[in-house]
């Protein structure tokens, strides 16, 4: 079985999926090169699943992750992973004067960027695929580049280590998800993820969705809303909460919310990753 990711070797999600299959047989790792080109691969059947990020703590929601969820209508969440993020400066030297354009991935960028205001303002900040592609393109330039990426990648790539723990705020989470095809049977520690849309816009629509959660005393964990892309003001929202869709409190919820909405698609009901959650 092929489970894809955002290459080359070194990134995030790398470590990502190789927690995912830590506990199971028959994956291979398979590296692409872009999150859209890594979701496409699952939902044209050449990957089995695809593990990709979709919110960090410090930065927000990876979009086109979401958006993608939308999109392709054949693919369900069927895991998630939530991984530390340390991020480091790394180059073919040390010497901090020396630096004149960092690369990285928008996501670390913005996740150090008050690092990078506070010791290399008008040095030029340089976006690449990802972590580790950032790494790989220092690795072969100049010594006046430098990368911010992963301990791993930076052994990986030959590069030494100019500062440790960059990232703005401490505690530095990025949740993943595995995309696939579903269901996934309850294992009594699941979440559910699901995209809706309101009927119209009048007072207390989403209130009406969200009294429904709370009369059952279902937990949200996450609430977001993403433009519908069709209309200035119009917004689908992404609720995850706790529970199997198949989950009778759940299930009542849904059937309920079924009436409520203009759009309801379950995006799939998977086991919560508990390991370094608190
Ligand atoms: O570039 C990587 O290493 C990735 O796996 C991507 C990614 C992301 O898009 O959020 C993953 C984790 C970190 O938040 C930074 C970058």
């Amino acid at each position: 079985m092929k489970l894809g990711y955002l290459g080359p070797q070194g990134t995030f999600s790398q470590q990502a999926a190789q927690r995912w299959i830590a506990d199971k047989a028959g994956w291979e790792l398979v590296s692409y090169e872009s999150i859209p080109e890594v979701i496409l691969g699952v939902a044209e059947k050449r990957l089995d699943a695809a593990v990709v990020p979709v919110e960090n703590s410090i930065e927000g929601t990876v979009n086109v992750t979401l958006d993608m969820l939308v999109e392709e209508k054949s693919l369900s969440i069927i895991g998630e992973v939530i991984l530390e993020v340390h991020h480091h400066l790394i180059g073919k030297q040390t010497d901090w004067k020396r630096v004149q354009a960092i690369y990285s991935h928008p996501q670390a960028l913005a996740q150090c960027r008050g690092f990078l205001r506070q010791n290399f303002q008008g040095v030029s900040l340089r976006t690449a695929a990802s972590t580790a592609e950032a790494a790989r393109i220092v690795a072969s330039g100049p010594d006046s580049w430098a990368a911010i990426s992963s301990r791993f990648a930076a052994e990986l790539y030959g590069l030494q280590v100019l500062a440790e723990n960059i990232e703005d705020y401490r505690g530095n989470k990025t949740r993943f998800i595995t995309v696939g095809r579903g269901p996934v049977k309850p294992t009594g520690k699941d979440k559910t993820s699901m995209v809706l849309a309101l009927p119209q816009d009048r007072p207390g629509g989403l209130y009406r969705v969200l009294e429904e959660f709370a009369a059952e005393e279902i937990n949200l964990t996450k609430i977001e809303s993403r433009p519908t892309k069709k209309e200035l003001g119009e917004y689908l929202f992404f609720l995850d909460c706790e529970g199997h869709a198949t989950d009778p409190k759940l299930s009542r919820v849904l059937d309920r919310l079924r009436r409520k909405t203009a759009l309801l698609r379950i995006l799939g009901s998977y086991p919560r990753d508990m390991g370094e959650q608190k």
